[in-house]
């Protein structure tokens, strides 16, 4: 049995998600060899430590009644430094402006020699090639499928199962907050303040849904992909952004009763990288609902093969977080 000890560093939405999964996962990875024990969990007020493993059913329950894990007063980089561990699994908000904590921690992983996983978008849309040349000189692993579609599989697809295929362009839905209120508002004229009011309490919006309804958070997915998959150098600056604030109920139902539906499209190639609503064909494989994201991945070899499954939730991008620990770790 191999055993990887590992922190949870921000322990929102995201971070309990993993925490649940990886509660209910522990019998199907003991059977592949790993037990994962989890040797800290911090939040934004201080961190619960225990180099034996921390009771994570406990941290879930303290966290929904207290509000916090928090029982030591140390930060994320402070528990990177201090507590020995394999890996670290950031999932602290995305801040495009200074990277944020997760910036910090990431390179403080690093330079601990401690392998990443992260959701956060932040760090790999500002300093994308320093931090894979951070993991590279560590020899630390350093994955984020979650960053991109949340459980739908699009950076690891494109990069090992479709090896060897040039990538063109990626085109399609990558916010499933966006999609979640276009979609109700279309089918329910819910109204677009309930909705997102609603998307933030599902934990699917992110901690400035402003990132999500103006488009940043697509950019910042369009970035991540252009880096990782296209190996660009591209940041937030290159990307042409418009977000859904101006989408109006009436414009979302002419254009239905006309066979299509208004989505939040991003799109990525070489020559340009862009986000703005568009109108979609209904029956179009691109015209996907409620939280689903969906992408149209355009190849050398093997012409347009085309992914949808939930973009946003806590499960779900637990789920994605998951695989790539089995991808570092099984076998
Ligand atoms: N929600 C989703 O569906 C998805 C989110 N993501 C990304 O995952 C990350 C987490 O998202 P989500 O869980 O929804 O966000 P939340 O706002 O729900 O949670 C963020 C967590 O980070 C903690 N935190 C804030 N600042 C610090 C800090 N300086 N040190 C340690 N912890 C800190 C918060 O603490 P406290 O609890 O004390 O406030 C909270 O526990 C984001 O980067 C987001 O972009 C990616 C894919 C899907
Ligand atoms: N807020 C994001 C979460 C996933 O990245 C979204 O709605 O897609
Ligand atoms: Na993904």
């Amino acid at each position: 049995m191999k055993t990887v000890c590992c922190s949870i560093l921000g322990f929102g939405a995201i971070g309990q998600g993993v925490a649940e999964v990886l509660l209910k996962k522990k019998e199907y990875l003991e059977n592949i060899g790993l037990e994962v024990k989890v040797v800290a969990v911090v939040d934004s007020k201080g961190a619960t430590i225990n180099p034996e493993g921390v009771d994570l059913a406990n941290c879930l329950a303290r966290k929904r009644t207290d509000g916090t894990v928090a029982l030591e007063n140390l930060s994320g980089v402070e528990v990177i430094q201090s507590v020995a561990h394999d890996l670290v699994i950031e999932t602290t908000p995305t801040n495009i402006r200074t990277g944020g904590a997760g910036l910090q921690n990431m390179f403080a992983a690093f330079q601990t020699g401690k392998d990443v996983i992260t959701s956060n978008k932040g760090p790999l849309t500002l300093k994308y090639r320093e931090l894979m040349e951070a993991a590279k000189v560590a020899g630390s692993h350093f994955r984020f499928e979650a960053t991109v579609g949340g459980s739908m599989p699009i950076i690891n697809l494109s990069n090992e199962v479709l090896a060897g295929n040039k990538v063109k362009s990626v085109k399609g839905i990558l916010n499933g907050t966006c999609n979640y209120i276009l979609t109700r508002m279309l089918e329910e004229r819910a109204s677009y303040n309930d909705i997102l009011a609603e998307s933030m309490q599902l934990g699917i919006a992110e901690t400035d849904p402003t990132y999500d309804v103006e488009g940043i958070d697509t950019a910042c997915k369009l970035v991540i992909l252009a880096n990782a998959i296209f190996g660009l150098d591209a940041t937030y600056s290159d990307v042409e952004v418009t977000g859904i604030t101006k989408v109006t109920p009436e414009a979302l139902e002419m254009a239905y009763e006309r066979g299509h539906v208004i989505k939040l499209i991003g799109e990525v190639s070489r020559e340009r990288i862009h986000v703005a609503p568009r109108l979609v064909p209904i029956n179009h494989p691109l015209a996907v609902g409620g939280t689903l994201n969906v992408a149209s991945v355009e190849t050398e070899l093997a012409g347009e093969i085309t992914v949808t499954g939930k973009g946003a939730g806590p499960i779900e991008t637990a789920s994605a977080i998951l695989s790539d620990l089995i991808a570092i770790y099984g076998n």
